[in-house]
C-alpha cells in the first residue's frame, strides 16, 4: 500500500496552487483541481505559439505512453476557460503514488488565460470519475485509480496563504491542523465533493440560515463564492465596501478590519473562514482598494475555494464518500 505527498505551491497572490507529477518520466508541474475529473497538459502538440512559456509533454520520449485510438476530451471551467485534445495512457507517480495506466489528455487546443498562465502546464481532476468529458468513454481520475492501492482511499489538501503546503494521496497527517477533523457525508450525485452548508455566522453575529443550502470543496476554485444573502450580510459588516461591477465583485479599502466568516459543513461542523484571508488582493496600484476573496454566486451550489482551504485542512475520503476538515 502506497502513499504519496507533493509540495502545493501557490502562485503569486494563491490565485492558484500548483504541484509536480511525473509522467512517463517527465515532471509536470501541475494545478489540482477537485471540482474537476480530467487530467490534461500542455505538450508538444499544440501550436508553437501556445507551448511557449510552458513545459511540454512529449509522448514520443515516453516509453510508456500509449495513444487511446479514437478518445477525444472537450471540458470547459466555470471561469470561462477550457481545454480539448485527444488522449494517451501513461504511468503517473505523484509524490511517489503511482498508477500505470492514466488516462492522460493531450490538449490540442487551450483558451488564452490558460496559455498566459505559464506557471500551470495543466490540470489533476480530483473530483468523481462522472464528470471525466473523455468520449466515447469516460476515463478513470488519478485518485480514482491510485485508490484501492493506496494505505488508506483518501487524499488531502493542506494550502497555506503565501506559503508552500501539500497533497497527499493514502494518509491524513494530523500534525498539519489543530484537534480532529469534523467529518460530513458527500452528495456524489453531480460528481462534485459536495456537502450541505445551510447555516452561516458573521464575525460573533447571530446564525443565519440559507434554505437548502450546498456547496463543493474545490481547491481549482481561486476565491469563496456563496449565497447573496451570505455575503451581503457579510460585508454589512465591512465599512467601505462597495460592489463594484467595473471590477466584477465587492470591494473594501484594503485596511478595513474583516470579520471571521462560519459556514457550516454537514450540519455539524462550523468552519471558520479568517478574515484576513477574504481580503483577497488590491485592485489598484495605490493599494488602497481591496478584492474580497468571498463573493456572491448566483447558483444554488456554493464554491468553496481557496480562500477557505487556507483556514480549513481538508480530507477527502473516496472510501466513504465522505469531506473531514479541521483548522489549520
Ligand atoms: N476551476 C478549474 C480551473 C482552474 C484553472 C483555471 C485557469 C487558470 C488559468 C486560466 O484559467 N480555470 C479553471
Amino acid at each position: 500500500a502506497s502513499t504519496g505527498t507533493v509540495a502545493a505551491t501557490p502562485e503569486t497572490g494563491d490565485v492558484e496552487y500548483l504541484a509536480p507529477i511525473n509522467i512517463g518520466g517527465q515532471t509536470m508541474v501541475m494545478d489540482f483541481d477537485s471540482g474537476s475529473s480530467d487530467l490534461w497538459v500542455f505538450n508538444t502538440q499544440l501550436a508553437a505559439a501556445s507551448q511557449t512559456g510552458h513545459t511540454n509533454f512529449d509522448p514520443s520520449k515516453s516509453t510508456t505512453f500509449k495513444l487511446m485510438q479514437g478518445a477525444s476530451f472537450s471540458i470547459s471551467y466555470g471561469d470561462g476557460s477550457g481545454a480539448a485534445g485527444n488522449v494517451g495512457t501513461d504511468t503517473v507517480n505523484i509524490g511517489g503514488a503511482t498508477v500505470t495506466s492514466q488516462a492522460i489528455e493531450l490538449a490540442t487546443a487551450v483558451s488564452s488565460s490558460f496559455v498566459q498562465d505559464t506557471q500551470s502546464n495543466g490540470l489533476v481532476g480530483l473530483a468523481y470519475s462522472k464528470l471525466n468529458t473523455v468520449k466515447p468513454t469516460a476515463q478513470k481520475t488519478f485518485f480514482d485509480n491510485a485508490k484501492s492501492s493506496l494505505a488508506e482511499p483518501v487524499f488531502t489538501a493542506d494550502l497555506r496563504h503565501n506559503a508552500v503546503g501539500a497533497y497527499t494521496f493514502g494518509a491524513i497527517d494530523s500534525t498539519k491542523f489543530n484537534g480532529s477533523l469534523s467529518w460530513a457525508a458527500v452528495n456524489t450525485t453531480n460528481g462534485f465533493w459536495q456537502f450541505s452548508s445551510t447555516k452561516f455566522q458573521v464575525g460573533t453575529g447571530a446564525a443565519m440560515t440559507v434554505a437548502g443550502g450546498q456547496a463543493i470543496a474545490d481547491t481549482g476554485t481561486t476565491l469563496m463564492l456563496a449565497n447573496a444573502a451570505v455575503v451581503n450580510a457579510y460585508y454589512s459588516q465591512v465599512t467601505g465596501a462597495v460592489n463594484n461591477q467595473t471590477v466584477g465583485g465587492v470591494t473594501f479599502p484594503c485596511n478595513a478590519q474583516l470579520p471571521d466568516l462560519q459556514v457550516d459543513v454537514g450540519g455539524n461542523y462550523m468552519a471558520v473562514v479568517r478574515g484576513d484571508d477574504i481580503n483577497f488582493a488590491p485592485v489598484d496600484n495605490a493599494g488602497t482598494t481591496c478584492f474580497g476573496g468571498l463573493q456572491a454566486i448566483s447558483s444554488d451550489l456554493q464554491i468553496y475555494g481557496d480562500i477557505m482551504f487556507k483556514s480549513q485542512f481538508v480530507a477527502f475520503n473516496g472510501g466513504n464518500n465522505t469531506i473531514g476538515m479541521a483548522p489549520h
